[in-house]
């Protein structure tokens, strides 16, 4: 056991708990945890059923549950129906149900199921995006329009699922369709009004990607005149991907807004030599211009469709004796990264994932060593390549205890073979360019859940799970932490030792964003979405044929046996104490 103080969360995350969940990362500085510890390793397993509620839509569920004042807010996959539950009456009865009436066309252009990753609250009001690339805000008490702002074009491909982050009154959101070869950006939003205040580009010119003099990244492979365009084949980075559909941070007293960008498209490398900057990285940006500060590449020249869009976890360290202001961040490329988030230096890389594509990050260069053994050759399969393209962990968000100083990281442990041939642009049709096979790595299990020390970067203890985990994570001052998995299993378990102290069997698979609060009664409440899908689940969540191991990109492969074990679903779920 380390005896050197652990990292704690830096002061804006530290606020009073109000028992409230009103934003899907609890607060700016995405640490998922509450202080709530009414629910403790004690009780726990005495856990059961408060009440229920039907989403009507059985589609894969990402959203966070979310409370404010007496009023729970579910908002549903496509065709992303917002409801306000009345927490104050006796079974939450629907208050209001607000329905954005997305068009169907964009179901065709998702790429992962019609998933949502939550609506975020603000102001009184409820700010989500729609599938059909809107964004809309909603009163919260009345369930009334206030604003819609349309951001894409579906019939390019564009398509929204991220949830949105306010911050000084304005609302960052990005677009999804790296698949498409979608030309990835982040805009600002007026929080009040709905119209653009800024936009930036991750591919392109530099003007476009607001990168001026103020922009300082750390490492020398990101200085450079208009690298967005140098890096890549002539006008390649028109197509180039770097979409922003994961999870913003915010630090409000470097007054900076974190980012990641998502894989270069297409997938096929070989299309595309070069960095294929500002792709598969992390940018931090002033929030009220959106000019970038630094950027951090987390796969230059991405082989393998790790997209860089997964949590960004602000903390503050010690680092070698000095104090730092940190970004914690496990990648789809298997390392835990620790990085100074005022200057983006990468204070280590470690593995939290059985890895054979990649041999380590070189802290010097801040760059990756892929292992050449593994890259793509085009019309040749390649084989035992570790982690996959949905990476060692996709989207679903690891929690920080701030009592344990412990990270919470729902991942994978899998590998794919996989054969890269040349993929056509044509707008609005998938621009990828690989065969893919994915199946258990190590072990034969494809789900981990591990508690992390940070700043010794290893793993204390880890849960093995049959499937991959598509759930968030929820850290409790109870010293409860919580995830579901997706053959339908709600799991409580304990913050230092890793026992399972509690587990309830719901409807369908899980991979949902557990959350908690405090109901009108003064009672602890947790609270789960049900209903298997995303990229993981699709293979039942979109009716795949279990027979062709290549659906779903080559996750339809590994996935077989869901379609045995679970249905689609769509089911909120609300637990509390006897
Ligand atoms: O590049 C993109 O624009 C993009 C978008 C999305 C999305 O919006 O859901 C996913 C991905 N990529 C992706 O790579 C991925 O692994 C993924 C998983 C999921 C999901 O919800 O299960 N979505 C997405």
């Amino acid at each position: 056991q380390s005896t050197l103080p652990q990292p704690s969360a830096p002061p804006f995350a530290v606020t009073p708990e109000d028992g409230q969940w009103s934003i899907p990362q609890k607060n700016f500085a995405s640490t998922r945890y509450s202080d709530l510890s009414e629910i403790n390793t004690d009780n726990v397993k005495s856990l059961q059923v408060a009440f229920t509620f039907s989403t009507g839509v059985n589609k894969g569920q990402e959203s966070a549950p979310l409370v404010v004042g007496g009023t729970m807010y579910v908002l549903s996959p496509y065709p992303n129906i917002l409801y306000a539950l009345d927490l104050t009456r006796p079974g939450a009865p629907m208050k209001w149900q607000y329905n954005p009436k997305p068009a169907a066309a964009a179901q065709g252009v998702a790429c992962c199921d019609v998933v949502n990753r939550g609506p975020t609250f603000a102001n009184g009001r409820i700010f989500f995006t729609t599938l059909d690339a809107h964004v809309v805000a909603v009163n919260a008490e009345t369930g009334e329009e206030v604003w819609k702002t349309k951001l894409g074009d579906i019939n390019r491909g564009e398509t929204m699922t991220m949830a949105p982050l306010v911050a000084k009154d304005k609302v960052f959101v990005g677009i999804s369709g790296g698949e498409y070869g979608v030309r990835g950006w982040i805009q600002a939003l007026d929080a009040n009004t709905g119209q653009s205040v800024w936009k930036a580009y991750n591919t392109g010119p530099d003007q476009d990607v607001k990168i001026g003099p103020n922009f300082k990244p750390f490492y020398d492979s990101d200085k450079g005149k208009d690298l967005g365009v140098t890096t890549w084949p002539a006008d390649a980075w028109q197509q180039g991907g770097g979409t922003v559909w994961g999870w913003l941070s915010y630090d409000p007293d470097l007054n900076l807004l974190y980012h990641g960008t998502g894989n270069p498209g297409p997938w096929n490398p070989n299309q595309r030599p070069g960095d294929n900057k500002w792709t598969a990285g992390i940018f931090a940006r002033d929030p009220d211009t959106g000019e970038a500060r630094w950027f951090y590449q987390t796969a230059p020249h991405d082989l393998h469709d790790w997209d860089n869009i997964n949590e960004l976890i602000l903390l503050d360290m010690e680092w070698e004796g000095k104090p730092r202001k940190v970004l914690v961040h496990p990648g789809r490329t298997g390392f835990l990264y620790v990085i100074d988030r005022t200057t983006g230096e990468v204070l280590s890389a470690k593995p939290f994932h059985a890895l054979t594509a990649v041999t380590g990050v070189d802290l010097q260069t801040g760059r990756i060593q892929y292992n050449s053994e593994k890259e793509p050759v085009n019309n040749r399969v390649i084989r035992d390549i570790c982690p996959t393209a949905p990476g060692a962990k996709d989207w679903n968000p690891s929690a920080f205890s701030h009592k344990t100083g412990l990270l919470y990281i729902p991942h994978m442990n899998m590998c794919m073979d996989w054969e890269s041939v040349e993929p056509n642009y044509i707008a609005g049709t998938p621009y990828v360019g690989a065969e893919v096979r994915m199946y258990p790595g190590p072990g034969g299990h494809m789900g981990e859940f591990t508690a992390w020390d940070i700043r010794e970067g290893k793993e204390l203890w880890t849960i093995n799970e049959r499937f991959p985990l598509w759930s968030g994570a929820l850290a409790t001052a109870g010293d409860v932490v919580f995830y579901g998995t997706m053959d339908g299993w709600f799991k409580a378990v304990h913050a230092r030792s890793g026992e399972v102290l509690w587990q309830f069997k719901v409807d369908s698979g899980i991979i949902g964003q557990p959350t908690t609060y405090r109901g009108p009664d003064g009672k602890q409440y947790v609270a789960i979405l049900s209903g298997v899908g995303g990229w993981a689940g699709a293979i039942v969540s979109g009716d795949l044929d279990p027979r062709d191991g290549t659906a779903a990109k080559g996750f339809a492969n590994a996935m077989r046996e869901l379609k045995n074990v679970t249905t689609k679903g769509g089911t909120l779920y609300v637990f509390k104490l006897p």
